[in-house]
Protein backbone atom coordinates (compact mmCIF):
# COMPACT_ATOMS: atom_id res chain seq x y z
CA UNK A 1 0.00 0.00 0.00
CA UNK A 2 0.91 3.54 -1.10
CA UNK A 3 1.69 5.50 2.08
CA UNK A 4 0.17 8.93 2.72
CA UNK A 5 0.77 11.21 5.60
CA UNK A 6 -1.57 12.82 7.50
CA UNK A 7 -0.50 15.41 9.93
CA UNK A 8 -3.37 17.27 12.22
CA UNK A 9 -1.73 20.29 13.24
CA UNK A 10 -2.68 21.47 17.15
CA UNK A 11 -2.53 25.15 19.06
CA UNK A 12 -0.03 26.96 17.83
CA UNK A 13 0.60 24.35 14.46
CA UNK A 14 -2.13 25.99 11.34
CA UNK A 15 0.43 24.82 8.79
CA UNK A 16 4.27 23.33 7.91
CA UNK A 17 6.50 23.88 5.04
CA UNK A 18 8.63 22.37 2.31
CA UNK A 19 5.74 20.44 0.59
CA UNK A 20 6.34 20.59 -2.46
CA UNK A 21 3.24 20.92 -4.84
CA UNK A 22 1.88 22.59 -1.72
CA UNK A 23 -2.15 23.75 -2.48
CA UNK A 24 -4.75 24.12 -0.04
CA UNK A 25 -8.04 21.92 -1.05
CA UNK A 26 -11.45 22.08 0.19
CA UNK A 27 -13.27 19.28 0.92
CA UNK A 28 -16.68 18.21 1.67
CA UNK A 29 -17.42 15.48 3.77
CA UNK A 30 -20.96 14.02 4.85
CA UNK A 31 -20.17 14.80 8.47
CA UNK A 32 -19.58 18.61 7.50
CA UNK A 33 -17.06 20.40 6.41
CA UNK A 34 -13.23 20.05 7.75
CA UNK A 35 -11.95 22.36 10.52
CA UNK A 36 -10.31 24.33 7.35
CA UNK A 37 -8.80 23.14 3.94
CA UNK A 38 -6.19 20.82 3.84
CA UNK A 39 -2.73 21.55 2.60
CA UNK A 40 -1.33 18.67 -0.01
CA UNK A 41 1.80 17.94 -1.50
CA UNK A 42 5.09 15.93 -1.23
CA UNK A 43 7.91 15.86 0.87
CA UNK A 44 11.11 13.35 0.11
CA UNK A 45 8.35 11.51 -2.61
CA UNK A 46 5.49 10.59 -0.13
CA UNK A 47 2.25 12.16 -0.43
CA UNK A 48 1.46 14.61 2.47
CA UNK A 49 -1.70 16.31 3.54
CA UNK A 50 -1.76 18.91 6.66
CA UNK A 51 -5.31 19.69 8.40
CA UNK A 52 -5.08 22.66 11.26
CA UNK A 53 -7.68 21.25 13.68
CA UNK A 54 -8.62 24.59 14.73
CA UNK A 55 -8.73 26.32 11.67
CA UNK A 56 -6.29 28.91 10.50
CA UNK A 57 -6.63 31.83 12.62
CA UNK A 58 -7.60 29.29 15.89
CA UNK A 59 -11.54 29.36 15.04
CA UNK A 60 -12.58 26.10 16.28
CA UNK A 61 -12.89 25.51 20.13
CA UNK A 62 -11.83 21.88 21.35
CA UNK A 63 -15.90 21.18 21.50
CA UNK A 64 -16.39 22.44 17.98
CA UNK A 65 -13.42 20.74 16.08
CA UNK A 66 -15.40 18.95 13.67
CA UNK A 67 -13.50 15.30 14.40
CA UNK A 68 -15.71 13.58 12.01
CA UNK A 69 -15.43 15.54 8.89
CA UNK A 70 -11.80 15.38 9.63
CA UNK A 71 -11.41 12.28 10.21
CA UNK A 72 -13.20 11.25 6.55
CA UNK A 73 -11.38 14.05 4.69
CA UNK A 74 -8.44 12.66 5.68
CA UNK A 75 -9.22 9.11 4.53
CA UNK A 76 -10.88 10.86 1.13
CA UNK A 77 -7.61 11.88 0.46
CA UNK A 78 -5.86 8.70 0.75
CA UNK A 79 -3.75 9.21 3.85
CA UNK A 80 -2.74 6.30 5.70
CA UNK A 81 -0.87 7.33 8.44
CA UNK A 82 -2.08 9.84 10.93
CA UNK A 83 0.37 12.10 13.39
CA UNK A 84 -1.82 14.18 15.99
CA UNK A 85 0.40 17.20 17.23
CA UNK A 86 -1.03 18.82 20.34
CA UNK A 87 -0.34 21.39 23.05
CA UNK A 88 -0.62 19.42 26.57
CA UNK A 89 -0.34 20.32 30.26
CA UNK A 90 1.60 17.42 32.10
CA UNK A 91 1.17 16.37 35.40
CA UNK A 92 4.97 15.15 35.50
CA UNK A 93 8.10 17.03 37.05
CA UNK A 94 10.38 14.81 33.95
CA UNK A 95 8.00 15.70 31.23
CA UNK A 96 8.66 19.81 31.36
CA UNK A 97 7.90 22.79 28.76
CA UNK A 98 9.42 22.28 25.95
CA UNK A 99 9.67 18.14 25.96
CA UNK A 100 7.84 15.99 23.68
CA UNK A 101 5.57 12.89 25.01
CA UNK A 102 4.83 10.34 22.29
CA UNK A 103 1.16 9.36 24.11
CA UNK A 104 0.26 5.36 24.31
CA UNK A 105 -3.15 5.28 26.03
CA UNK A 106 -5.85 8.09 26.60
CA UNK A 107 -8.44 8.39 29.63
CA UNK A 108 -11.45 10.10 27.62
CA UNK A 109 -13.41 12.63 29.69
CA UNK A 110 -14.86 14.40 26.88
CA UNK A 111 -18.49 14.60 27.15
CA UNK A 112 -20.08 16.91 24.59
CA UNK A 113 -18.80 15.48 21.03
CA UNK A 114 -20.01 13.10 18.54
CA UNK A 115 -17.41 9.82 18.78
CA UNK A 116 -18.40 7.64 16.23
CA UNK A 117 -19.73 7.55 12.45
CA UNK A 118 -21.89 4.35 13.82
CA UNK A 119 -25.18 4.72 15.14
CA UNK A 120 -28.76 3.06 14.62
CA UNK A 121 -29.30 1.31 11.86
CA UNK A 122 -25.15 0.56 11.27
CA UNK A 123 -23.69 -0.49 14.87
CA UNK A 124 -19.87 -0.97 14.98
CA UNK A 125 -17.85 -1.90 18.04
CA UNK A 126 -13.85 -1.17 17.16
CA UNK A 127 -11.66 -2.08 19.86
CA UNK A 128 -9.70 1.14 21.36
CA UNK A 129 -7.78 -0.88 23.93
CA UNK A 130 -4.52 -0.05 22.47
CA UNK A 131 -5.83 2.87 20.86
CA UNK A 132 -2.19 4.39 19.48
CA UNK A 133 -0.66 2.19 16.12
CA UNK A 134 2.81 0.99 17.53
CA UNK A 135 4.78 1.29 14.93
CA UNK A 136 3.74 4.85 13.73
CA UNK A 137 4.58 6.07 17.42
CA UNK A 138 7.95 4.33 17.34
CA UNK A 139 8.41 6.27 14.06
CA UNK A 140 7.36 9.46 15.77
CA UNK A 141 9.41 8.97 18.40
CA UNK A 142 12.54 8.29 15.99
CA UNK A 143 12.09 11.34 13.97
CA UNK A 144 11.87 13.67 17.51
CA UNK A 145 15.23 11.98 18.08
CA UNK A 146 16.64 13.43 15.16
CA UNK A 147 15.42 16.67 15.71
CA UNK A 148 17.63 16.63 19.32
CA UNK A 149 14.33 17.83 21.49
CA UNK A 150 13.97 16.06 24.64
CA UNK A 151 11.31 12.94 24.19
CA UNK A 152 9.55 10.48 26.23
CA UNK A 153 8.19 7.46 25.10
CA UNK A 154 5.18 6.63 26.34
CA UNK A 155 2.81 8.25 28.35
CA UNK A 156 -1.33 8.19 29.32
CA UNK A 157 -3.15 11.54 27.92
CA UNK A 158 -6.25 12.63 29.70
CA UNK A 159 -8.84 14.26 27.37
CA UNK A 160 -10.65 16.85 29.06
CA UNK A 161 -13.74 18.71 27.36
CA UNK A 162 -12.25 22.16 28.39
CA UNK A 163 -12.99 24.46 27.50
CA UNK A 164 -11.64 26.19 30.62
CA UNK A 165 -8.32 24.42 32.23
CA UNK A 166 -9.08 22.02 35.30
CA UNK A 167 -9.61 22.74 38.59
CA UNK A 168 -6.59 21.63 41.59
CA UNK A 169 -8.97 19.06 42.56
CA UNK A 170 -9.05 17.60 38.90
CA UNK A 171 -4.96 18.10 38.20
CA UNK A 172 -4.63 15.83 41.57
CA UNK A 173 -7.51 13.29 40.66
CA UNK A 174 -5.74 12.92 36.98
CA UNK A 175 -2.14 12.70 38.72
CA UNK A 176 -1.84 11.33 41.61
CA UNK A 177 -4.97 8.56 41.39
CA UNK A 178 -5.51 7.98 37.69
CA UNK A 179 -1.68 7.95 37.03
CA UNK A 180 -2.39 10.06 34.00
CA UNK A 181 1.10 12.00 32.63
CA UNK A 182 0.12 14.80 30.33
CA UNK A 183 -3.54 16.49 29.55
CA UNK A 184 -5.14 17.98 26.86
CA UNK A 185 -8.93 18.85 24.99
CA UNK A 186 -8.83 17.25 21.55
CA UNK A 187 -7.34 13.82 20.83
CA UNK A 188 -10.94 12.08 21.90
CA UNK A 189 -12.26 11.44 20.30
CA UNK A 190 -10.18 12.18 17.36
CA UNK A 191 -8.03 8.75 17.92
CA UNK A 192 -11.29 6.32 18.23
CA UNK A 193 -12.33 7.96 14.98
CA UNK A 194 -9.08 7.01 13.44
CA UNK A 195 -9.15 4.07 14.83
CA UNK A 196 -13.40 3.27 12.91
CA UNK A 197 -11.67 4.52 9.91
CA UNK A 198 -9.20 2.21 10.25
CA UNK A 199 -6.10 4.77 10.39
CA UNK A 200 -2.90 4.62 11.93
CA UNK A 201 -2.71 6.90 14.51
CA UNK A 202 -0.01 8.21 16.72
CA UNK A 203 -0.18 11.46 18.98
CA UNK A 204 2.95 13.61 19.90
CA UNK A 205 1.78 15.68 22.95
CA UNK A 206 4.27 19.05 22.90
CA UNK A 207 3.94 19.89 26.68
CA UNK A 208 3.36 23.72 27.38
CA UNK A 209 2.91 23.93 31.08
CA UNK A 210 2.45 22.17 34.05
CA UNK A 211 -1.65 22.35 34.59
CA UNK A 212 -2.60 23.25 38.08
CA UNK A 213 -0.81 20.81 40.33
CA UNK A 214 2.50 22.13 40.53
CA UNK A 215 3.74 24.25 43.91
CA UNK A 216 6.23 26.41 41.87
CA UNK A 217 3.90 26.83 38.92
CA UNK A 218 0.30 27.66 40.17
CA UNK A 219 -2.12 28.02 37.55
CA UNK A 220 -2.21 27.36 33.79
CA UNK A 221 -2.52 30.40 31.35
CA UNK A 222 -2.78 30.82 28.01
CA UNK A 223 -0.12 33.52 28.36
CA UNK A 224 2.93 30.80 29.99
CA UNK A 225 1.45 28.78 27.06
CA UNK A 226 1.88 30.54 24.17
CA UNK A 227 5.01 31.24 24.95
CA UNK A 228 6.16 27.82 25.05
CA UNK A 229 4.03 27.02 21.27
CA UNK A 230 6.57 28.82 19.26
CA UNK A 231 9.80 26.73 20.53
CA UNK A 232 7.14 23.80 20.01
CA UNK A 233 6.16 24.33 16.84
CA UNK A 234 9.33 25.14 15.32
CA UNK A 235 10.86 21.43 16.75
CA UNK A 236 7.12 19.99 15.88
CA UNK A 237 8.38 21.18 12.14
CA UNK A 238 11.57 19.40 12.12
CA UNK A 239 9.99 16.18 13.68
CA UNK A 240 7.41 16.17 10.83
CA UNK A 241 10.22 16.64 7.92
CA UNK A 242 11.61 13.60 9.13
CA UNK A 243 8.58 11.20 9.08
CA UNK A 244 8.27 10.58 5.03
CA UNK A 245 11.98 9.15 4.57
CA UNK A 246 11.29 7.57 8.33
CA UNK A 247 7.80 6.03 6.39
CA UNK A 248 9.07 5.09 3.53
CA UNK A 249 6.98 5.32 0.32
CA UNK A 250 4.89 2.00 0.65
CA UNK A 251 3.43 0.14 3.89
CA UNK A 252 3.51 -2.93 4.85
CA UNK A 253 -0.14 -3.97 6.74
CA UNK A 254 -0.36 -2.48 10.25
CA UNK A 255 1.14 -5.27 12.32
CA UNK A 256 -1.32 -4.45 15.32
CA UNK A 257 -4.18 -4.55 12.67
CA UNK A 258 -5.22 -0.53 13.04
CA UNK A 259 -5.63 -1.08 9.22
CA UNK A 260 -8.12 -3.36 9.18
CA UNK A 261 -9.88 -2.58 12.82
CA UNK A 262 -13.35 -2.95 11.17
CA UNK A 263 -13.14 -6.44 9.92
CA UNK A 264 -15.57 -8.29 12.58
CA UNK A 265 -17.08 -5.04 14.02
CA UNK A 266 -20.22 -4.46 12.43
CA UNK A 267 -23.36 -5.61 13.93
CA UNK A 268 -26.28 -5.04 12.24
CA UNK A 269 -27.33 -7.29 9.38
CA UNK A 270 -27.10 -6.34 5.83
CA UNK A 271 -31.04 -6.12 5.37
CA UNK A 272 -31.56 -4.36 9.00
CA UNK A 273 -28.90 -1.04 7.69
CA UNK A 274 -30.06 2.04 7.47
CA UNK A 275 -29.17 2.65 3.56
CA UNK A 276 -28.64 6.28 4.34
CA UNK A 277 -26.09 6.16 6.92
CA UNK A 278 -24.36 3.58 5.15
CA UNK A 279 -23.90 5.77 1.88
CA UNK A 280 -22.49 8.01 4.54
CA UNK A 281 -19.98 5.91 5.71
CA UNK A 282 -18.64 5.17 2.01
CA UNK A 283 -15.28 6.80 2.62
CA UNK A 284 -13.97 5.46 5.88
CA UNK A 285 -16.23 2.01 5.88
CA UNK A 286 -16.71 1.26 2.66
CA UNK A 287 -14.66 -1.63 2.92
CA UNK A 288 -16.41 -4.05 4.58
CA UNK A 289 -19.91 -2.54 4.14
C1 LIG B 1 -3.96 26.84 23.79
S1 LIG B 1 -4.20 25.89 25.21
C2 LIG B 1 -5.64 24.88 25.07
C3 LIG B 1 -5.87 24.21 23.75
O1 LIG B 1 -4.63 23.74 23.21
C4 LIG B 1 -4.74 22.36 22.98
O2 LIG B 1 -5.21 22.18 21.64
P1 LIG B 1 -4.56 21.09 20.66
O3 LIG B 1 -4.74 19.76 21.34
O4 LIG B 1 -5.35 21.17 19.40
O5 LIG B 1 -3.11 21.47 20.49
C5 LIG B 1 -5.74 21.91 24.02
O6 LIG B 1 -6.25 20.62 23.74
C6 LIG B 1 -6.75 22.99 23.98
O7 LIG B 1 -7.63 22.85 22.89
N1 LIG C 1 -3.04 22.31 31.09
C1 LIG C 1 -3.75 22.02 29.99
N2 LIG C 1 -4.96 21.44 30.09
C2 LIG C 1 -5.67 21.14 28.97
N3 LIG C 1 -5.25 21.41 27.73
C3 LIG C 1 -4.06 21.98 27.59
N4 LIG C 1 -3.38 22.35 26.50
C4 LIG C 1 -2.22 22.90 26.90
N5 LIG C 1 -2.12 22.89 28.24
C5 LIG C 1 -3.26 22.33 28.70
Amino acid sequence: MKTMIGVIGGSGLYDIDGLEGAAWQKLDTPWGAPSDEVLTGTLDGVPMAFLPRHGRGHVHSPTSVPYRANIDALKQLGVTDVVSVSACGSFREEMAPGDFVIVDQFVDRTFAREKSFFGPGCVAHVSVAHPICERLAGLCYEAARTTGVSVHMGGTYLAMEGPQFSTLAESKLYREVWGCDVIGMTNMPEAKLAREAELDYASIAMITDYDSWHPQHGEVDVSEIIATLGANSANARDLIAQLPALLGPERAACPQGCDRSLEFAVMTAPDQRDPTLVAKLATVAGRVL
